[in-house]
């Protein structure tokens, strides 16, 4: 009897919560006011990072910058106090533990109060192909897109659980939900990155007095910032879905932070593979691949960064 009574239930809330996904798509929600958060943004000095540190700025909170790469990270930061905000800049390598847990120390003392909303952002590609692609690159893009999330999560979640007050927001991928050719160290960054997410807010879920800390999960198609160029699909099924304006990108990321949406793919057209992803047969799949060019998307991608290595030489391993 209370077997059936929790399914009933269980079938209210399946559609209850269909619905109100739908009615959140006509019927935006209030956003939740941020002003006075602390938000540290990981990967800050590069493009989307930015932009969340100038859009999270924009919305009152205190920005705290981390980015291995100085130069650009200060420019973030001089970015956000031109705009009249509060920035924090610091150069981390988030693939290292020690300082991942050193620096968040340091932030806790000369902030002086604790990270409130972390976004961890920073995230890199190897951009060849599996056999050409040397050991300690495969390993730089899993320290960097997936190991590093532990490491921050674990530096800056305790004090929120301590005041049941928190948002913890992972820039994944589409590449996290779906694959494709040539992107083996990405793909498998990124599906780590969704799956560590979904059992960080699963765990979260199940523990009662933590409910004031929220999750997201933020998988972007091809966003025009510099880090997949060349990547193409079929012209006339890229007219549909073209690479996105990295502000737009933003601040549909924003929207779903800012009414605790717990997942959000950029667009919403790329849901569509998700599904069929799941739902129909791998041939089918591979035949819809090939027929909007999606199955050698990559291959002017990395044309494009093995003439970008030519150029500026080899990347340094993380
Ligand atoms: N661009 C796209 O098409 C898409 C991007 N994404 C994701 O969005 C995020 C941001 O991408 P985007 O802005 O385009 O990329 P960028 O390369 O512009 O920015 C990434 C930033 O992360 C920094 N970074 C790299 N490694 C480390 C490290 N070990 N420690 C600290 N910082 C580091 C980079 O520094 P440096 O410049 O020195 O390398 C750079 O500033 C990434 O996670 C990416 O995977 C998701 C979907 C699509
Ligand atoms: C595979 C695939 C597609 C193309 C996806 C591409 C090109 C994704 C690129 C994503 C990037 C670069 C993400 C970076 O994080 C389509 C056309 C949606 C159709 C279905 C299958």
């Amino acid at each position: 009897m209370i077997f059936l009574m929790d399914l009933q239930m269980m079938l209210l809330d399946v559609v209850y919560f269909i619905l109100r996904s739908c009615l959140r798509i006509v019927l935006r929600p209030r956003t939740k006011p941020i002003d006075g958060e602390l938000v540290l943004i990981t990967g800050s000095g590069g493009a989307l990072g930015r932009l969340f540190a100038l859009e999270f700025s924009k919305h009152g909170a205190e920005v705290v910058l981390w980015d291995f790469n100085r130069e650009t990270n200060e420019e973030t930061a001089k970015m956000v106090r031109a705009q009249g905000g509060q920035a924090h800049a610091y150069t981390v390598d988030v693939t290292n533990r020690e300082e991942v847990y050193r620096t968040a120390d340091q932030v806790r003392k000369e902030v002086g109060r604790d990270v409130t909303y972390l976004v961890n952002n920073a995230g890199v590609v190897a951009g060849e192909r599996l056999l050409d692609c040397p050991d300690t690159m495969v390993e730089r893009t899993l320290k960097v897109n997936c190991h590093a999330l532990f490491w921050t999560v674990k530096a800056f979640l305790p004090q929120m659980k301590a005041k049941n007050h928190g948002h913890i927001i992972t820039i994944a991928s589409v590449l996290g939900l779906f694959s494709t050719a040539c992107v083996e160290d990405y793909c498998a960054s990124k599906f780590a990155a969704v799956g560590f997410h979904e059992s960080l807010a699963h765990e979260l879920l199940t523990e009662e007095d933590v409910d004031g800390v929220k999750t997201t999960l933020v998988c972007p198609y091809v966003v025009d910032t510099g880090m997949f160029d060349g990547c193409r699909i079929r012209e006339e099924v890229e007219l549909i879905l073209p690479p996105l304006e990295p502000l737009y990108c933003v601040q549909q990321a924003m929207n779903a932070i800012l009414i605790d949406q717990p997942l959000v793919c950029i667009p919403r057209l790329t849901y569509l593979p998700f599904l069929a992803r799941a739902l129909l047969p791998w041939e089918s799949n591979v035949a819809t691949y090939r027929f909007m060019g999606s199955d050698q998307c990559m291959y002017p991608f990395i044309e494009t960064m093995r003439k970008k290595r030519a150029a500026n030489g080899p990347i340094k391993a993380a």
